[in-house]
């Protein structure tokens, strides 16, 4: 019996139908999984299936990994960076021309409103791609050292060869692509993992990769479980080096497989309960646009979302009412809950478990607790509309753990020194914002915070090309810029006499 190895998935009639790969992709062609085992790809917003796809085990992962290794050793090792760039460029054509079919499977699969998230999202991995195209022979050079009139040392900067990448559900395309066109200027194959709640654009994509001119084994992409595909990758005595995105929990496993097995590279990008400081001076407009934004879009689904706010008790009643109204004003589902509304800025998040799991950490609060929120009437789909939390203990679990979702804790703090020992005050360290109109606070601000990244009277507004990535349990490593593809090289050392 022949396999059927594509499907086609319908929208809305304006919209183009998606011839749609779902298999595994493995040496440029779609295949079953070695079992025969499928997953279902569920649309946040209905609770309806959108397809079925082939979930990889540990079998698959072997052949992907043999096909990686023969590809690095005998063909990609070979490239030279121009043939690397120009492939990239290609692919960052081939994205943009196929722009709206990515946006429609991310919007479809994670839940995204088509205009106000899903096409940006896909926008950034142009822009992204083309940064990446330029790499190949930019980011990936070592250094000569001299050391006396008979020697001198040069680095030689060369890839890892096989990388593996785990990916989470948040930014489906997105998240794969900030590592695997890193990873491919720097020169390696890569294998690839989604999340098995969101693997359809990624496989999407699959057929570009073809396209575009990569050989067979360049990028395999296993979908499939974690306790499966992605534990069988870490623990790989072939794969040199893994990059993961994903919870501080599962990124500590990593760090564990890695340990365990060949003690291969690990970068990880995990947690945040990034804060948000508004000093007195602050100019509001700025500090409502910023933080609405910085904990909303995406339904709260961020990384570095700034899902704690510190506001000078000056101005805390001013703003607690300010905040309300910008935020039903700007943060609607679209009419009948429908994604594909042009108003609609904001989705369900991901899963029946994310539901139920913000949805606890919201019923467990203390009774003092105040929680600000416009009750919605929705039938299906796992919608939670924005909530703001107030009267809040910097203790509680609202307050320190990563919820992820449109949930945003605000307290009061009255002194700097008060403020910057709470924004602190977090395991994680991904991100933090300032807003203020003071230099001396600001300055203070950034030499003072313990965290990877911050922004001066903005939140999120994300740069593809400087590092990003955490200190303290945020992470290991950095992505984008010239650090996502340094993160997937290593340094060879060489001594040279002068004789
Ligand atoms: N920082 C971030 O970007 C993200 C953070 N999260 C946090 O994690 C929480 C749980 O979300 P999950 O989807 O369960 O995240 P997760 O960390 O379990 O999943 C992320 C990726 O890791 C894979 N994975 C899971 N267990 C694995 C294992 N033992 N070995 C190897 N790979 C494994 C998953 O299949 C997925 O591809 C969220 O509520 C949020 O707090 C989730 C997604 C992204
Ligand atoms: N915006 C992409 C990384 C994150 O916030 O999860």
């Amino acid at each position: 019996m022949m396999t059927n190895l594509y499907t086609t998935i319908q929208t809305h009639s304006s919209l183009p139908d998606i011839h749609q790969p779902i298999g595994l992709f493995l040496d440029n062609d779609f295949v079953p999984s070695s079992n025969g085992n499928k997953y279902n790809s569920i649309n946040p917003s209905t609770e309806e299936i959108i397809t079925s796809f082939y979930v990889g085990n540990k079998n698959d992962v072997d052949r992907a990994v043999i096909s990686s290794r023969t590809c690095f050793n005998h063909i990609w090792s070979q490239t030279s960076p121009t043939e690397r760039n120009n492939l990239l460029r290609n692919l960052a054509s081939l994205i943009k021309r196929d722009r709206v079919q990515l946006a429609i499977l991310d919007c479809l699969d994670a839940g995204k409103p088509y205009h106000s998230n899903a096409l940006g999202d896909i926008d950034q991995v142009i822009e992204l791609t083309h940064f990446y195209s330029g790499a190949s022979d930019k980011f990936t050079v070592g250094s000569t050292v001299p050391i006396s009139k008979n020697k001198y040392c040069y680095t030689r900067e060369e890839p890892y060869g096989v990388v593996a990448l785990i990916i989470p559900w948040n930014y489906p395309f997105a998240m794969a692509c900030w590592k695997i066109q890193g990873a491919l200027a720097a020169g390696n194959t890569v294998i690839i993992k989604p999340s098995e709640l969101t693997s359809l654009s990624i496989l999407y994509a699959g057929q570009l990769f073809k396209e575009a001119g990569f050989p067979p084994g360049v990028i395999n992409i296993i979908p499939g479980e974690g306790h499966k595909v992605g534990i069988a990758l870490a623990n790989h005595m072939d794969v040199d080096k893994i990059s993961f995105t994903g919870s501080t929990r599962v990124g500590r496993l990593i760090m564990e497989y890695s340990g365990k097995s060949n003690l291969k590279d690990v970068t990880l990008e995990c947690g945040g309960k990034s804060a948000a400081v508004i000093f007195e001076d602050s100019d509001l407009d700025i500090v409502l646009e910023s933080v609405t934004k910085g904990i909303f879009h995406n339904s709260g689904q961020n990384c570095t979302a700034n899902s704690r706010i510190y506001v000078h008790e000056s101005i805390y009643e001013k703003f607690i009412d300010l905040f309300k109204c910008f935020t039903r004003k700007t943060y609607k589902f679209g009419s009948n809950f429908d994604l594909f509304d042009k108003h609609c800025t904001m989705g369900p998040v991901i899963s029946r478990i994310q539901y139920d799991k913000i949805n606890n950490f919201l019923n467990k609060k203390s009774k003092k607790v105040q929680i600000i929120t416009d009750p919605i009437n929705v039938e299906k789909g796992y919608f939670i509309p924005p909530t703001i939390v107030i009267d809040i203990e910097q203790t509680s679990d609202l307050m320190q753990q990563e919820i992820f979702g449109p949930v945003v804790c605000v307290y009061k703090f009255t002194s700097y020194e008060e403020a910057i020992k709470l924004t602190n005050n977090s395991e994680y360290g991904l991100a933090a914002m300032v807003f203020s109109n003071n230099i001396n606070t600001i300055n203070k601000f950034i030499k003072d915070v313990k965290t990877g990244t911050v922004w001066i009277n903005s939140s999120n507004d994300e740069e593809i090309s400087v590092p990003f990535g955490g200190y303290k349990m945020s992470g290991i490593g950095r992505e984008l810029g010239e650090a996502g593809v340094k993160s997937f090289l290593q340094t060879k050392t060489v001594h040279v006499p002068i004789h």
